[in-house]
């Protein structure tokens, strides 16, 4: 294929056409991204007595154990504590939790571990010393340990304590153990609100996991879409994210049921999302409930006012002076400055009831917000133009999840867009199935469970759209983003892990690719045909000067584009390629089947690159 080079560009690349979506999703917060390592920690949103309320807890020795609504509460967002009974002649006994399916214990790290406890009737004649340990879950080896004192009290106290384990544990099986010695008491006590923290990314208080945020920081990522994705909407609409049930004290955070079936604690919350992202160099693309629950139900017009009111003390608490009470909230947690934040999404996938959407929600959202907040540009979240909105919206968030072809054949989906002011962000996308006819199927039906080789070079060919319209399309992120590797509910995902592993996938690799290899300007090039197998984009970088070449063979023989660029090059350029069986995957059996492999290759002003099948390549050219 002869490609000629336009050597004026069209247009700049944006500076956030690459960022990261995220919801808690199949574990993507709790248990997966934030750090906390122990699963059902303060006993939120669960029924007293019932055996679901001791999910991940179980009896150490003889004790027995149940879950109360206490009284005194911990607090009044956390009505529910742990009762545990020591009959006489003990031996060794206690608690015990295994964790989010497992639990990491790392020699290098230190781990903080805190519990609530109060003796509701009988005192101990003195203070006890508890022991808290991580150990092997069946080889019974302690990794670490340390004791604790706990007083003779009624009153609900913290206990806190270090654990540095001597050894790494060979796998993640290991759980977590509060004990007393044998014949060290004789009567019940109540414990809560416990917490296991690693070491956090950056050394964030209630931070998070310092793999899984590497991985992300390694995609070079610009932006961050938070709460959600169907998880923001709540089944019901008292289910919905709520910020402000999200900032302060852990004990203050009520936590809620997930709309993916398991509860949130959202320690994972407003405040520690804005700082990570300001961590990570992003910015929050930041969604506000909409009126609308993933249930049906929807808020009628004339009961909206509060929901608008806390969705503008939502914003207010992120970029509001620190003289009004959201400012002041945000100073009094450590961050005066307000966050950088210039993107409101009015919901998600209001598509899903467009009808009050239309005529009601989105206009009632917006003319409100607007007003108070003149700067921010708010985006749509039902379908483009269908229905039409008022006022109109700046921006839209456009979600698509098809087959790797679909992909190929809407290379130029945005080509054709009208360029009236009107920008989009392609906030969610993926290749999810090979069965045009059952795209959210099982995957006996045509469904992905990891990104493949043919579904990350499809997606790549849909990205090339992207930099080709990236006078339009101003922000673009995979989803879902995160899921741990038994315990989901969506496949396929761009990162998937266990306690101990994250699995960085074809299509993570992808992106990588394309973030990590970003050109200030976009080059306009001969089009590709929508029918064929191979694409291309060819973007301009400043400093240092170069060409980058980024080339997507999607189909099953190689096949050659020959790049008449427009001004002379080097005659050795790099090139980074990934390439492989097309159903070929990186999975927990084969983490590292499928990478990017870089080499340099000859170049020159006019380039002849033979893209293998199967293969995403990016070749960066100096200009001379
Ligand atoms: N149904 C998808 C669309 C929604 O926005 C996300 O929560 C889901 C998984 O990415």
């Amino acid at each position: 294929t002869q490609i000629t080079v336009n050597g004026t560009s069209s247009h700049p690349i944006p500076s956030t056409l690459w960022g990261l979506m995220f919801e808690d999703i199949s574990h993507s917060g709790d248990g997966g991204l934030y750090g906390e390592l122990l699963q059902n920690r303060a006993f939120q949103q669960v029924t007293p007595g019932t055996t679901a309320a001791l999910n991940a807890w179980s009896a150490v020795g003889n004790t027995t154990l149940s879950v109360i609504a206490d009284s005194p509460a911990i607090s009044s967002s956390l009505p529910n504590a742990l009762s545990v009974t020591f009959p006489s002649g003990a031996p060794r006994s206690g608690v015990q939790n295994s964790g989010y399916f497992g639990i990491a214990v790392r020699a290098s790290s230190t781990y903080t571990a805190s519990f609530f406890y109060r003796f509701p009737s009988t005192l101990p004649s003195a203070a006890l010393t508890a022991t808290v340990s991580l150990a092997g879950a069946s080889s019974g080896t302690t990794f670490a340990s340390g004791t604790v004192a706990l007083r003779p009290t009624a009153q609900w106290t913290q206990a806190t304590v270090a654990l540095r384990p001597r050894t790494s544990a060979p796998d993640i099986n290991n759980v977590f153990e509060v004990t007393l010695a044998a014949g060290a008491f004789v009567g019940t006590v109540h414990l809560g609100m416990f917490s296991l923290f690693p070491p956090t990314f950056g050394g964030q208080a209630n931070g998070m996991r310092a793999d899984i945020a590497q991985a992300l920081l390694d995609l070079k990522p610009s932006f961050f879409r938070l709460p959600g994705g169907n998880n923001l909407e709540g089944q019901t609409i008292a289910q919905r994210w709520q910020w402000n049930n999200t900032v302060g004290p852990l004990t203050a955070r009520p936590g809620r049921v997930g709309d993916w079936g398991y509860v949130n604690t959202d320690g994972l919350g407003l405040y520690e999302y804005l700082v990570w992202i300001e961590l990570m160099g992003m910015v929050p693309i930041m969604a506000i409930w909409s009126g609308f629950a993933l249930g049906g139900a929807a808020v009628p017009a004339n009961q909206l006012a509060p929901y608008i009111e806390q969705s503008r003390q939502q914003i207010e608490f992120v970029i509001g002076s620190t003289s009004t009470p959201g400012g002041a909230l945000r100073a009094s947690l450590g961050h005066p400055a307000p966050f950088p934040l210039l993107y409101v999404e009015v919901g998600n996938e209001d598509f899903l009831q467009p009808s009050t959407y239309q005529s009601y929600r989105w206009a009632a959202f917006v003319n409100a917000l607007q007003a108070d907040y003149p700067n921010l540009r708010f985006l749509a979240t039902s379908s483009f133009n269908s229905p039409a909105l008022s006022p109109k919206p700046q921006s839209w968030d456009i979600h698509v999840y098809q087959t790797p072809t679909w992909f190929t054949q809407n290379s130029a989906f945005y080509d054709s867009f009208a360029r009236d002011g009107t920008t989009f962000f392609e906030g969610e996308y993926a290749a999810i199935s090979t069965n045009p006819n059952d795209i959210f199927g099982a995957p006996s039906s045509g469904r992905l469970v990891y990104p493949t080789v043919q579904s990350a070079v499809s997606e790549a060919a849909f990205m090339m759209g992207f930099e080709r319209n990236a006078d339009v399309v101003f922000a673009a992120s995979y989803a879902p983003l995160l899921a741990h590797v038994t315990q989901n509910q969506w496949t396929p995902n761009l990162l998937s892990f266990d306690s101990g592993t994250v699995i960085k996938s074809t299509s993570y690799w992808a992106q990588w690719m394309f973030s990590n290899n970003r050109g200030d300007v976009y080059l306009p090039s001969t089009l590709a045909s929508t029918s064929g197998a191979l694409f291309w984009s060819v973007v301009q970088r400043v400093s240092p000067p170069a060409f980058i070449i980024k080339v997507s063979n999607t189909g099953t023989s190689a096949s050659t584009g020959v790049f008449r660029l427009p001004s002379a090059v080097a005659s050795t350029g790099q090139l980074i390629q990934l390439a492989g069986a097309a159903n070929a995957s990186n999975t927990p059996t084969t983490p590292s089947a499928i990478t990017p492999q870089s080499r340099t290759i000859a170049t020159g002003q006019n380039l002849s690159f033979s893209a293998p099948a199967m293969s995403l390549s990016v070749i960066t050219v100096a200009l001379v």
